[in-house]
């Protein structure tokens, strides 16, 4: 049987502004931090140890998993970082506010927006700041790869790939492994490993900084899947995932 650990990180200062991320590179807010260190520790009582870690090229994800890793004294083992594995781009949605946009072109379309399968979101062009050539970090992305705003199928188009190629010869080979990404790069990855529907993916919110432990069957078919935690807590967490006008400090 393998295993498997998937995080989101915790709370972003774009989070607590309920502003469309994506790609921007911001931080975790201090009660993030805390979701962090408490997620490491939520791990702690799991009876096997990690043995090498994936995340993305943004600090939210990759300082969440360095306080995962600290917390465990595990801050020794290998970690990937892939822009792969960054959240899923808002185009030209990323810094605006989700309620005022809602307001601007109705619920419903910001619905469709967050979270349907394949409608992508207003997209950026060459000139904009975001345009990801622009940061160095995204230098080496072809012309086909660099995303002007990406839909859910965009985001499993680049997600799946890397972890067929990266991630899953890791689990084959018998490692334990974490991934510590974003909401919409695990909704992605859980889609495909849970078979989920393009109905059903628009119900499925992804708490911050709850561990999501799978076994995983020889064809890596989830035998299982278990949210750590108080069920009351993780309960907590989704609500302000599907509802993040009602973020609560
Ligand atoms: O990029 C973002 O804004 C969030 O991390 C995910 O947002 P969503 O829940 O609106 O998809």
């Amino acid at each position: 049987m393998y295993k498997v650990v998937l995080v989101r990180h915790g709370e972003s200062e774009w989070n607590r502004e309920n502003r469309f991320t994506g790609w921007t590179d911001v931080d975790l807010t201090d009660k993030g931090v805390q979701e962090a260190i408490k997620a490491g520790h939520l791990l702690q009582d799991i009876p096997y140890e990690i043995d090498i870690a994936y995340t993305s090229v943004l600090k939210r994800a990759i300082k969440t998993l360095n306080y995962i890793l600290d917390v465990n004294d595990l801050l020794w083992i290998p970690i990937r970082k892939s822009w792969k594995l960054n959240e899923r781009h808002y185009g030209a949605l990323q810094g605006l506010n989700k309620e005022e946009t809602a307001k601007k072109y109705g619920a419903e379309q910001v619905m469709l927006w967050r979270r349907s399968y394949d409608v992508p979101p207003l997209q950026i062009t060459a000139d904009d700041d975001r345009y990801p050539p622009k940061d160095k970090r995204y230098g080496n992305l072809t012309k086909q790869e660099i995303p002007l705003g990406e839909s859910l199928k965009d985001t499993i188009a680049r997600v799946l790939p890397y972890w067929e190629a990266e991630i899953v010869p890791q689990i084959k080979a018998g490692k334990k492994v974490l991934v510590v990404a974003h909401g919409n790069s695990l909704r992605a990855l859980m889609k495909v490993l849970e078979n989920i529907s393009e109905e059903d993916i628009v119900d499925l919110n992804i708490p911050t900084a709850v561990p999501i432990l799978y076994e995983l069957d020889d064809d890596l078919k989830p035998l299982n899947r278990h949210f750590l935690g108080s069920p009351e807590r993780v309960q907590e967490k989704i609500d302000v995932v599907a509802n993040p006008s009602k973020i609560m400090e």
